[in-house]
């Protein structure tokens, strides 16, 4: 079984040292299978583990796949073989590489179509609230493993693999994608409070549609701000002040209705924002991650700049240090406007 460990100042070099010394143990989990369980307490912010694909394929009819996976397979040495053949397969029968790459594979970047293979990190369990998440970081071409919130040691490590949504969407995409009847902490809540969390991500998706709509961004700025901080008050609230990624697109949606308004002080903020919470969830080395600091440092850099109005131009540089926090979040998504 692998257990290792990597310290966060590491998070820009290579792979995992094969050394170092435990931060979880890979074991079997009841009524999960496989998983992974933290050996120590793991601070938010932490790089649990790194690791280069196995394989990675695109989608494909599945006799074609077989074809291709076994041909990706003989390329293999032998433990790299041992380790894919290993991993759990939901779906036996007539395509068992394609079954192993169904149940496991984890997309190359969010909505990317390829999906690649890790001896270890595939053996992570789905929770609807995970403790840790998973990036592809396209620049050094490797997965990594950050914890988003402090996991307590004898803590299963778990990540997200559904698109969102209330319970009975996350249900049928689980079963339908990879071929499992989710039981997570959200999961099994009594009906009531079940009722409350659906609710709250019926609203997260309502509301990240209405921040996308371009229309309403260009006519209706304002409006489009408030409802950036509905959404924040609601993810804080269903993911219990620890929402991941989902927070740093939240912020990166606020900077480009400021930017395109011509407000380069909101924008700024924004970007910092979006910079603290990628750095904290996938590591200060990701494109993402040095897009939102270069933003931070320059906003009109940014395509949009002024291409909605100038009408923020002139909004006047206000500095946190200046207020008490509730007031400059009041000033930075405009709720008094
Ligand atoms: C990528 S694998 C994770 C490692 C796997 N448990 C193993 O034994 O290798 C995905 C599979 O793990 C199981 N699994 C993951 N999360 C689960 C959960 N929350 N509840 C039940 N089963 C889960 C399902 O069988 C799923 O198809």
């Amino acid at each position: 079984m692998d257990s290792g460990t990597v310290s966060k100042d590491q998070s820009s070099s290579a792979e995992q040292q094969p050394d170092a010394p435990s931060m979880f143990e890979v074991k079997a989990i009841p009524l999960k299978g496989i998983g992974l369980v933290a050996l120590q307490d793991i601070p938010q912010g932490t790089l649990i583990i790194q690791e280069k694909p196995l394989l990675v394929a695109h989608p494909g009819a599945p006799d074609a796949l077989e074809i291709l996976l076994s041909s990706k397979l003989k390329k293999l040495d032998k433990p790299s073989q041992r380790q894919f053949l290993s991993l759990h397969n939901n779906f036996p029968g007539k395509h068992p590489f394609g079954g192993i790459m169904r149940t496991n594979a984890l997309p190359c970047g969010s909505g990317s179509e390829i999906g690649a293979i890790y001896p270890t990190i595939c053996r992570i369990n789905h929770s609807c609230l995970p403790n840790s998440q998973n990036t592809w970081n396209s620049d050094t071409e490797i997965e990594t493993i950050f914890a988003i919130k402090p996991i307590s040691c004898g803590e299963e490590i778990t990540i997200s693999y559904d698109r969102g949504g209330p319970s009975a969407a996350r249900q049928a995409f689980l079963k339908q994608a990879f071929g499992f009847q989710c039981s997570c902490a959200v999961c099994s809540q009594s009906p009531s409070l079940l009722r409350e969390s659906d609710n709250r991500r019926s609203r997260i998706q309502e509301l990240d549609d209405q921040i996308g709509d371009p229309f309403r961004m260009m006519q209706n700025p304002v409006e489009s701000l408030k409802d950036c901080h509905s959404l924040l008050q609601t993810l804080n609230a269903e993911y219990g002040g620890y929402p991941g990624a989902l927070m740093a697109r939240l912020y990166y949606d606020a900077f480009q209705i400021s930017i395109a308004h011509g407000d380069k002080a909101r924008a700024s903020v924004f970007a910092e924002k979006a910079y603290e919470v990628r750095l904290m969830c996938e590591g200060g080395d990701t494109p993402e991650a040095k897009k939102m600091k270069n933003l931070a440092a320059n906003p009109s850099a940014h395509s949009s700049f002024m291409a909605y109005s100038s009408k923020w131009k002139n909004t006047k540089k206000k500095l946190a240090g200046e207020v008490d926090e509730e007031a400059f979040e009041r000033w930075l998504f405009r709720t008094s406007d």
